[in-house]
This record gives structure tokens, C-alpha cells and sequence, in this order.
């Protein structure tokens, strides 16, 4: 039970705020805390699952002190938001009036600095200490810890003050579990044949692979990421974008295939979070194994290699999942049939997700992780590629890492970022057990120009060098100027221009998709209808206009309105839900239909005019599927679409709108993730500049015990 009482008199800041929102008092009851949080709901800052967690707690344990009720709430809505966890010692910190004034803070409730004040002042009539809420929550009853074993119960406490529902507790002890398991070196009987390659032959391999290097011009990662990977059953491959992932892995699958004993029984997977990005994986590992194979001719089998290689396919599909149920057909018991397995767009995998995918990977298979660790975690909780790579920029490599890529590189890795100098330079938390399996490429290939520049500078927080970006005359990079003064409405009509015809220096907008739906296809037959849908869907996917927000005008929700309005008057086309032209985003995996979440499609007419189906192109060389429209029931027009919505595609021109107010969920992460979807343009729309440099100051962090159980 809670025994101490708040001391209001300890500091008269905090009195003063208190005052400002209820009367000095007690500990609440039940009653109160929880008519408090139906206030907060009603509000909005809280949603209704965040309170019927606390609500059920208090039925099912009458016996469970306020403070515990009050952590439940806040857990679920920090679950909302992507944490795995909530840490105590954190909750405690926002009883000060400080910390729950700084507005730019991602804040506990879903609110203005009001709702972190109000929640400043419930937190000063409970108590400070944390082993009061440590003893509130092992009271309630609905509570797992080390000592004190209850299996079922929902939550789970750490000794640490962290606190979990319990399932993301049991995923994040599996996902460390099999990760330290898969550092091990591969048992010597391993039946499908990985013996540890020759390091003398992996490096004569590396100098066909890869053209030679100044060593001047610094370590050659790519060849490091190779060695690393080979050398163990899982590897990490972390960069921004263009930096070589693709060009490095499909190096990688060539060197796996040439070091091999048995190269032709080899079983080789490529996944990823989104069935775009599986595609477009696909797609440059093939064109990258082409070219090695016109270059190196006769080295090896390279259609054999290309047979090895299955089509590349969602993670959902490749597990096995189920619709409506969240069982998967391969797990631990029923494992994936593959040696080798590529993951790209890994920052886009959650926590559940993960811990699937190590169950569902026989143990002697090989897992390669792509991703970018500065982009937005996926909005399911967990932050994992960013937890495996956190320490990444400084390797952190011991001297059996350090040896093992001299010997497989020729290359000498730098003192600092080699133990125990690297130490030094990180400062932060013990490296990690995968550091010696990581490697971070930091040379970008693609990006040297503006869009390069302006994503470098949002990475590293630097609102001066994004400026600068900013007022450079280069066409790649702008800001659409509003008219000073201008009414909202009038703006937001400067924002649907720029999505329809572009902007000086960057003139790709929908119009050019739009044209072509107009024109239809130009000749009869299923071959020129073909033709059609395919330039159609190709001139929607040049641009994209990405939203920070969902709701509101500002938002996904009220930019598809304008632009659709705008679009239909302009181009005549039909009224109603469903109209030839209309872009959609699938909502929702449904594989009967074959469609999956975040798949963009286009609604247009069949080859013989009499039904309107929505079509889906998944790579250059495929023809386009279709699904009848209305047989699509989870989906949203995608005029605009939110930046979460847009990981693992890339567009010619990329338009991101921040709204006018700040919110919780803008952050650099969110901006880098939008400007780093561009290839050859990027307009920014910022209607306040205040907003703009405060999401570039925000750095999230998702609370989650991974760093912890992986370091040391
Ligand atoms: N070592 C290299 N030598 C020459 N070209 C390279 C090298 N590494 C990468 N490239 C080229 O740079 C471009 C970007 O590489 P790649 O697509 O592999 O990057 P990526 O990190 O996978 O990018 P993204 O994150 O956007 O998928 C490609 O055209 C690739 O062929």
C-alpha cells in the first residue's frame, strides 16, 4: 500500500502550479483518480483504452492502490505511442512543474502543457519515492516480477522500475534471448553447412566484388559489412539512404553463395515490412546480380544464384500470417524453410514482429538486417533496429572483430572505434553484444546534393545548416513561401497547387497522372489498357504529398479532401466513393484479396470498360494486378499520405506538410524519414517556422528494455 504523503511544501513553484489546478489534497481514491481519467479522455488526452486498462485493473483488484491505476493508464497510452515500456524513475520526474512545462517534451498525455501540468499535479498528491509505486504495483495484484512469480497477470515490473503489458515484456526478453543466442557461433555439427569461411578466400572474393579503394579515402565499410556478415548467424547493415545496403548485401549473397559447401541447396529469402519495399529490394538485387554477372562472368553460377533467390515478400507472408488472428503459420515449432534471409526496411519492424520472425528462424539460418536506425520506428510499439544499433556510429568492435576484418579486408579499422577507445567516445550506455555484428555505411552514394545536405543537417538537430539548406537556389531542395497574412484557407489552396503542378524547379504534381487518365489508353486491346495502367500508376508514384498528422486540415484527412475536390472539378471526374482515378491505400492485410497494408493502388476502368478495379503495380518487370473496387473495403484515399505510411518508397518529388501548431508527434526522425523519400526534389511546407525548428530539435526515444538486456 502507498504509505507516504506528498510534501507541498518543499518547493513553492510546485505549490503555485498546484493551486492552479485543484485544491491542496490527499491521495485521491478510486473514484477520484478514475473520474479524473474520464475527464482527461473527454479531453482528449487519454484515449478510452488507456482508461478501461485502469478501469479493469480496479475491477478485477479492488485491492490496487491509485498509483497503480494511474501507471496502468499511462503504460497503455505510452503503448499507443510506441513504447514497449514505461519507466518509473521517467513518470516520477514529471511531478516537477518544470518538467511538465517544457511544451516541445513528448509529453505523458496527448495534450498541450496543460495536460502535462494537470498530470504534474495528480503526481504531487501521490507519492515521490520509487519504491512506493514499485510497492503500489506489486499490491495491486496485477503484477508479475522476478520475486514475486504471477504469470498471468497483465503487467510485468523489472526491479528497475520498468514497467510492461505483459506480452511486450515476453517479446522483448525472447527477441534478447534469441539474438544472444544467434552470436554464438553456429554449432560445429551444424547440419546445413556454415562452416566459418576462410578469411583468405573471403578477402579474394571481396577484391572481385568490390572496386579497389584509396585507403585514403578511409575504411571501406561495404567490404567490412560483408566480413562481419559472414561471420556469424545474424548482421546488421545500417545507413542512411543511398549508401550502398542493397549494392553491399547483394555482394553478400553473392559471396555466401560462393563460400558455400553445398551453394545449390542453398535457400535464400528476401523480406521486408511492405510489399513495395519487398519489390523494390527484389528488384535492385536482381539488376546489381546482373551486372556482377556481365562483370565476372564464369566466376560463378550466377543464374543458379538467381534461381536460389525466391520473390521477395512481405514479412506478414513470409511467416505465415492469418487474417483476423494474430497466430502465424511458422514458429518455433513449425520453422521457415530458408538459410539465408534478407530483411530490408528493418527500422519499420516492431517489436512483436521480431520476435516472430527469431522464433520463427531455424537456428542455424543466417538473418541480415537492412535499415536505416534514423528513421521512424514503426507506429507498432518498439523501436528494435534502433535499439540493436544504438552505439552503431562508434562500432565498438573487440579485438577478435578487429582481427577478423583485417584478416577477411586488408583493412585496419580506426583505434577510436575499436574497445576500449570507442568507449570514450560514446559515453553513453555499455556497447552492446551486437556491436561486434553491426556495421553502419556512412557514405551516401546518392545523395550529395541539397536533399542530401538538408537530411543530414535534420539528423544531426541543426536548424542554422537546414536553413542554410533551405535558402540555397537549388531546385532539388524549397520551401513553398505562404502569402504573408494569408487566411488558412488560402494557404491550404497553395498547398493543393504544389500537389497538382509542382513548383518552379520541381514541376511534378498528380496533374501529369491525371493527364494521362484523361487521355486513356491509346489504342484498343488489353495491351494498350496495360500500357495505360501501368503509366498511370508510374506518373501517381513520381509525387507524393506527405502529412506529419492524420486529422485535420493540415493532416492526411483534410489535404485528400481539398485535393480530391480540387482534382474532380479540374478533371471532370466522377462523383461518388469510387471514381476512375481515385489513389487508395490499403488499410488493411487481406490476403484472399492478395492486398496488404500500405499497398497504393489506383481505381480504373477493366480492359473491357465494364467494371472499375483498383490496380497495383509490384515491380518493373510484372504486369499490374487488380482487385474489383468494390470488393476493397479497408481503404483510404491517398491524394496525401501520412510520412509513417510512406517507409520503404521513394518518390521523384516529395512535398511534406508540417501543420501550424506543434504536436506530439513531429520530431526529426519524422522529417528526415520524409525528406530521405525524395529522390530528385523536396518542398517543404511549413506554415510556421517556429514549428518547423522545434520538430528538428526533437529527438524521440522510445523507452524499451532491449538496450539493456543486449549490452555487456
Ligand atoms: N561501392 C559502390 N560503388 C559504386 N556504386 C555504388 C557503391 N555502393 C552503392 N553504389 C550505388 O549507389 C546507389 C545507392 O546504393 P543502394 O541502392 O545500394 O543504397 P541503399 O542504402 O540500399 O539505398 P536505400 O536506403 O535508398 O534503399 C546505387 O545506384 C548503387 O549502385
Amino acid at each position: 500500500m502507498i504509505r507516504s504523503t506528498p510534501d507541498f511544501s518543499a518547493d513553492p513553484a510546485q505549490a503555485d502550479l498546484f493551486a492552479l489546478f485543484d485544491p491542496p489534497a490527499g491521495v485521491p481514491d478510486v473514484a477520484e483518480l478514475l473520474a479524473l481519467l474520464d475527464d482527461w479522455c473527454a479531453q482528449g488526452w487519454l484515449r478510452r483504452l488507456d482508461v478501461a486498462l485502469a478501469r479493469w485493473l480496479a475491477d478485477e483488484c479492488p485491492q490496487a492502490p491509485v498509483a497503480a491505476l494511474l501507471a496502468a493508464a499511462l503504460l497503455a497510452q505510452r503503448e499507443g505511442r510506441g513504447h514497449t515500456c514505461i519507466e518509473l524513475t521517467e513518470l516520477l520526474a514529471q511531478r516537477r512543474p518544470g518538467a511538465a512545462a517544457r511544451a516541445d517534451d513528448e509529453g505523458w498525455l496527448d495534450g498541450p502543457a496543460t495536460a502535462q501540468q494537470a498530470l504534474a499535479a495528480l503526481l504531487q498528491r501521490l507519492p515521490g519515492a520509487l519504491a512506493d509505486w514499485m510497492a503500489a504495483l506489486r499490491d495491486s495484484g496485477a503484477v508479475d516480477t522476478a520475486s514475486a512469480r504471477r504469470p498471468g497477470a497483465p503487467l510485468r515490473l523489472e526491479d528497475d522500475g520498468r514497467l510492461y503489458l505483459r506480452r511486450h515484456w515476453r517479446d522483448e526478453q525472447a527477441v534478447a534471448q534469441a539474438v544472444r543466442e544467434r552470436m554464438r557461433p553456429a554449432a560445429q555439427d551444424d547440419p546445413t553447412g556454415w562452416p566459418a569461411p576462410d578469411p583468405a578466400e573471403v578477402r579474394r572474393w571481396l577484391d572481385r566484388l568490390f572496386a579497389p579503394r584509396d585507403p585514403k579515402d578511409g575504411p571501406d565499410w561495404q567490404r567490412i559489412a560483408c566480413a562481419v556478415a559472414l561471420r556469424g548467424r545474424l548482421a546488421l547493415i545500417t545507413g542512411g539512404p543511398g549508401t550502398g545496403k542493397t549494392y553491399t548485401v547483394a555482394r553478400l549473397l553473392a559471396l555466401g553463395y560462393a563460400l558455400h559447401p553445398a551453394p545449390r541447396t542453398l535457400r535464400i529469402a528476401l523480406a521486408a515490412p511492405t510489399g513495395k519495399a519487398a519489390a523494390r529490394l527484389k528488384q535492385s538485387i536482381d539488376l546489381a546480380l546482373q551486372q556482377l554477372g556481365q562483370a565476372l562472368p564464369g566466376v560463378l553460377d550466377w543464374a543458379d544464384l538467381g534461381e536460389r533467390l525466391r520473390e521477395a515478400t512481405t514479412l506478414h507472408r513470409l511467416l505465415g500470417a492469418r487474417p483476423d488472428t494474430r497466430t502465424l503459420r511458422h514458429d518455433a515449432r513449425h520453422p521457415l524453410e530458408v538459410d539465408l534471409l534478407v530483411v530490408d526496411e528493418a527500422s519499420m519492424v516492431h517489436l512483436e514482429m521480431m520476435a516472430a520472425l527469431l522464433a520463427a528462424l531455424p537456428a542455424s539460418a543466417r538473418l541480415v538486417l537492412l535499415g536505416d536506425r534514423d528513421q521512424l520506428a514503426s507506429v507498432e510499439a518498439g523501436a528494435v533496429l534502433g535499439d540493436f544499433c544504438r552505439g552503431a556510429v562508434h562500432g565498438h568492435y573487440d579485438a577478435d572483430s578487429a582481427r577478423w576484418i583485417a584478416d577477411c579486408t586488408g583493412q585496419v579499422l580506426p583505434p577510436a572505434m575499436c574497445l576500449p577507445a570507442s568507449r570514450t567516445q560514446d559515453g553513453a550506455t555499455p556497447p552492446l553484444v551486437l556491436a561486434q555484428q553491426t556495421v553502419m555505411l556512412r557514405e551516401s552514394r546518392r545523395f550529395g546534393g541539397a536533399i542530401g545536405r538538408l537530411a543530414l543537417a535534420v539528423n544531426d538537430n541543426d536548424v542554422g545548416r537546414a536553413a542554410q539548406v533551405l535558402r540555397e537556389r537549388d531546385d532539388a531542395v524549397a520551401r513553398l513561401t505562404l502569402p504573408e497574412g494569408a487566411t488558412e484557407s488560402a494557404a491550404l489552396a497553395q498547398v493543393v497547387a504544389l500537389a497538382l503542378d509542382g513548383r518552379p524547379g520541381a514541376l511534378l504534381g498528380y496533374a501529369a497522372c491525371l493527364d494521362m487518365l484523361r487521355a486513356g489508353p491509346d489504342g484498343p486491346g488489353e495491351a494498350a489498357h496495360q500500357r495505360w495502367v501501368v503509366g498511370v500508376l508510374r506518373a501517381f508514384d513520381r509525387f507524393r504529398l506527405l502529412c506529419a498528422l492524420r486529422e485535420g486540415a493540415w493532416g492526411v484527412a483534410g489535404l485528400n479532401a481539398l485535393i480530391e475536390a480540387r482534382a474532380r472539378a479540374r478533371w471532370r471526374l466522377p462523383a461518388g466513393e469510387w471514381y476512375a482515378g481515385r489513389p487508395v491505400m490499403v488499410t488493411r492485410n487481406d490476403p484472399a484479396l492478395g492486398v496488404h497494408n500500405g499497398d497504393v493502388g489506383i481505381a480504373l476502368p477493366s480492359a473491357d470498360g465494364r467494371s472499375l478495379r483498383v490496380w497495383f503495380v509490384d515491380g518493373d518487370d510484372l504486369p499490374p494486378r487488380s482487385v474489383m473496387a468494390s470488393r476493397l473495403s479497408r481503404v483510404e484515399t491517398a491524394f496525401a499520405m501520412t510520412v509513417h505510411k510512406s517507409q520503404g518508397s521513394e518518390f521523384a518529388h516529395v512535398a511534406l506538410v508540417l501543420p501550424p501548431q506543434m504536436n506530439p508527434v513531429l520530431s526529426c526522425e519524422l522529417v528526415y524519414t520524409g525528406i530521405t523519400r525524395a529522390k530528385d526534389a523536396f518542398t517543404l511546407v511549413a506554415p510556421d517556422r517556429s514549428v518547423w525548428a522545434r520538430a528538428l530539435q526533437r529527438r524521440t526515444r522510445r523507452a524499451s528494455g532491449l538496450p539493456g538486456l543486449l549490452s555487456g
